[in-house]
C-alpha cells in the first residue's frame, strides 16, 4: 500500500543536537549538505586526504574532516561518494567509527542490496534517495520548492529510523514534493532500470539515433541538433508540468497525430522485451557484477564509450550552438 509523506508528517526537531556527517561533496553531497545546513541542522563534511572538494565545502562555511574523523564525530553518517568506491571507504574509514545507535544513511541502495556493505546490527540503516540530480536538489530547495524522494529502512535498531529518516528528508526539501516509503531492493532495481532504460541510456540512445538518421539523410547537423536534442528539453518540461495531455495540448495536432501513431512503431514490443531483459540483468545481479568488475579493471569500456560520444558530431555541434545562447550555462 502506498505510504507517502509530506512536510506535515516530518519533524526536524528529531535531528536537533545531532551531528550529520556528509561523506563526499559532489553532486548529492554538496546539495544535501547545504540544504540540511540551511534547514538549521549541524552538518560536517568528510572527505579523503587531498580531496578536490575541500575548498568548495569550506567556502560554504562547513568544517571539513578526513572521512574517518567525520564519521567518528557524527551521529548520522550519510555516504555520498560514488557507489563504486563506497564499499572500500566504508571498510577503511567508517565501519570502525560507528557506535551503537548511530545511523548509516544512503541515497542509493546499490551497496546494501548487492551485499557490498554489511553494517553492524547495532546501528540504524536507512536511505533517503532524492529522485533528482544533485544540482537540482539544491536549486529547487533554494527556490522554496523540492524534489520527490524515497525512504527505505534496512535496519531499525533505535526504533526511530523512520521518523529520523523523514526528518532528514525534510531537511533536504524532499517532503515538500512527497516522500514514498520503499525498500532498498525496490529503490535499487527501479533506479538502475530508470537510468539505463529511460532517463539516461534510453534518452541518449534515442537522441543519437534521431540525430544520426537526419544527418545521414543529408540534413544540416545544426537543424538535427535543434530538433532531436535542444527541443527535447522543452517538450520534457511540458510532460513534467502536466503529463502527456499537457504536452499534447501545446504541440500542434499534426505533431500529436505523429506522436500517437508513429511513437509505438519505434518503442514497440521488441523494445519492451529488451527492457525486460535489462531489468532481469539488474534483478539477477549481472549488471552489478559487471559494474564492480569494470571498476576493478580501471574502466576500459566506460572510458572508451564515453570518449566515443565526447568526440561525436552531436556533441561538437551542440557545443557550438549552445555557445550562442548566453542563458545556458
Ligand atoms: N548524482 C546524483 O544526482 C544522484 C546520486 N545518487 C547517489 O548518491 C551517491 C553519491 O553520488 P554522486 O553525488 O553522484 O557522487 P559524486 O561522484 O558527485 O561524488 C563526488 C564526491 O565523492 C568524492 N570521492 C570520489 N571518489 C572518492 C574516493 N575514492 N574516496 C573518497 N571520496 C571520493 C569526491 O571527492 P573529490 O572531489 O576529491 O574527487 C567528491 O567529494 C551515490 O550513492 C549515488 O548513487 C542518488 C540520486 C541521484
Ligand atoms: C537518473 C540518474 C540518477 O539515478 C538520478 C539523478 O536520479 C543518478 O543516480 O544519478
Amino acid at each position: 500500500m502506498l505510504e507517502i509523506y509530506y512536510d506535515k508528517d516530518a519533524n526536524l526537531d528529531l535531528l536537533s543536537g545531532k551531528t550529520i556527517a556528509i561523506i563526499g561533496y559532489g553532486s548529492q553531497g554538496h546539495a544535501q549538505a547545504q540544504n540540511l545546513k540551511e534547514s538549521g541542522l549541524d552538518v560536517i563534511i568528510g572527505l579523503k586526504e587531498g580531496s578536490k572538494s575541500k575548498t568548495t565545502a569550506e567556502d560554504f562555511g562547513f568544517e571539513v574532516y578526513n572521512t574517518a574523523e567525520a564519521a567518528a564525530r557524527a551521529d548520522i553518517v550519510q555516504l555520498l561518494i560514488p557507489d563504486e568506491v563506497q564499499s572500500a571507504v566504508y571498510k577503511n574509514d567508517i565501519e570502525k567509527n560507528l557506535v551503537e545507535g548511530n545511523a548509516l544513511v544512503f541515497s542509493h541502495g546499490f551497496n546494501i542490496h548487492f551485499g557490498q556493505i554489511v553494517p553492524p546490527e547495532n546501528v540504524d540503516v536507512f536511505m533517503v534517495a532524492p529522485k533528482s540530480p544533485g544540482h537540482l536538489v539544491r536549486r529547487m530547495y533554494e527556490e522554496g520548492r523540492g524534489v520527490p524522494g524515497l525512504l527505505a529502512i534496512e535496519q531499525d535498531y533505535t526504533g526511530k529510523a523512520k521518523e529520523v529518516g523523514l526528518a532528514y528528508a525534510k531537511g533536504i526539501g524532499c517532503t515538500r514534493a512527497g516522500v514514498i516509503k520503499t525498500t532498498f531492493k525496490e529503490e535499487t532495481e527501479t533506479d538502475l532500470f530508470g537510468e539505463q532504460a529511460v532517463l539516461c541510456g534510453g534518452t541518449t540512445a534515442l537522441v543519437k539515433a534521431g540525430f544520426e538518421t537526419l544527418v545521414e539523410a543529408g540534413y544540416q547537423p545544426e537543424i538535427a541538433y535543434f530538433e532531436c536534442l535542444h527541443e527535447l528539453k522543452l517538450i520534457v518540461d511540458l510532460l513534467y508540468e502536466g503529463g502527456l495531455g499537457n504536452m499534447r495540448y501545446s504541440v500542434s495536432d499534426t505533431a500529436q497525430y505523429g506522436d500517437i501513431t508513429v511513437g509505438p512503431r519505434l518503442i514497440n514490443d521488441n523494445v519492451k522485451a529488451e527492457m525486460k531483459s535489462v531489468l532481469e540483468d539488474i534483478q539477477n545481479g549481472k549488471f552489478a557484477r559487471d559494474w564492480i568488475l569494470e571498476n576493478r579493471a580501471n574502466r576500459p569500456l566506460f572510458n572508451a564509450l564515453t570518449k566515443k560520444d565526447e568526440d561525436s558530431l552531436l556533441e561538437k555541434v551542440g557545443k557550438k550552438l549552445r555557445g550562442m545562447m548566453s542563458w545556458i550555462k
